[in-house]
């Protein structure tokens, strides 16, 4: 579904995202981690046509979207969510979810109406859809976040640190969320919260300093020395003899 190859940016004379390449297929979750300034946030920009790429290609369900602009990859399936929800504070719920899906797979009337309460049960805000968006708690918030990723993005998504800031209770309902996306969507998630990204990711991709390090089964990659040596300081050398 999103087939991603030797994707580069430059800020100046340096390279935050250097040659980066992967493959995420539908029903799939790439779960992507890397320290502070390892370049996943520009790496999303890339994806989502926020930043202007130097180099490299993307193609969406077959199609080549490296030169579209923004609003055309979200028509072609593509959404985002982020950290810090970006949500209409003076809409209600329901009006905040219409709005993406008349503009992203542009539905009308009846169509609309159906597809945003759809969309509202799956992340549990139904019962909510006429409160305003700016007076909900902060993991309702986060509930009305994914629901606007999924009103456009409905092929890819991308996942922005969305389990920041949740309590324990809170994260465990997102995951339940997230998995039943993950069941006609491609997710990518960026997360530090490991266990969030550990218990729906397929696979794990490790970015530092712009660099893909490692990709694997999250197991695999959590236990990699490299992983150890990135967040740890652990040097791979001292690992082996412990
Ligand atoms: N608009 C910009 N202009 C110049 N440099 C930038 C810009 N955006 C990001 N950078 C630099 O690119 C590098 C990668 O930043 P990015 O935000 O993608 O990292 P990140 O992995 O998302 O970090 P974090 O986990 O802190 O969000 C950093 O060195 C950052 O300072």
């Amino acid at each position: 579904m999103l087939e991603v190859s030797a994707i580069k940016k430059r800020y100046g004379t340096k390279t935050v995202v250097d040659t980066v390449s992967f493959t995420v297929g539908t029903s799939e979750c790439l779960g992507v981690i890397g320290p502070n300034g390892a370049g996943k946030t520009t790496l999303f920009n890339m994806l989502d046509g926020t930043a202007r790429m130097d180099g490299g290609r993307i193609l969406l369900d077959g199609q080549d979207i490296s030169d579209a602009p923004q609003h055309a990859r979200a028509r072609q399936g593509l959404g985002r969510a982020y950290q810090v929800p970006r949500t209409f504070v003076g809409l209600s719920v329901y009006e905040n979810v219409l709005a993406g899906v008349t503009h992203g797979p542009g539905l009308r009337g009846a169509a609309a109406a159906a597809r945003t309460m759809e969309i509202l049960e799956t992340v549990g805000l139904d019962a909510k859809a006429a409160l305003i968006a700016g007076g909900l708690p902060l993991m309702d918030r986060k509930r009305l976040e994914l629901a606007k990723a999924m009103s456009v993005g409905t092929k890819v998504i991308l996942l922005d640190e969305i389990a920041g800031g949740l309590t324990e209770g809170e994260v465990h309902a997102l995951i339940e969320i997230v998995a039943r996306l993950k069941q006609d969507h491609t997710i990518l998630w960026i997360e530090h919260i490991a266990h969030a990204l550990m218990a729906v990711a397929d696979r794990i991709m490790v970015l530092h300093f712009g660099e893909k390090l490692i990709e694997g089964p999250p197991a695999e990659v959590m236990d990699s020395a490299i992983v150890h040596e990135i967040y740890l300081g652990i040097a791979v050398d001292d690992t082996a003899d412990t």
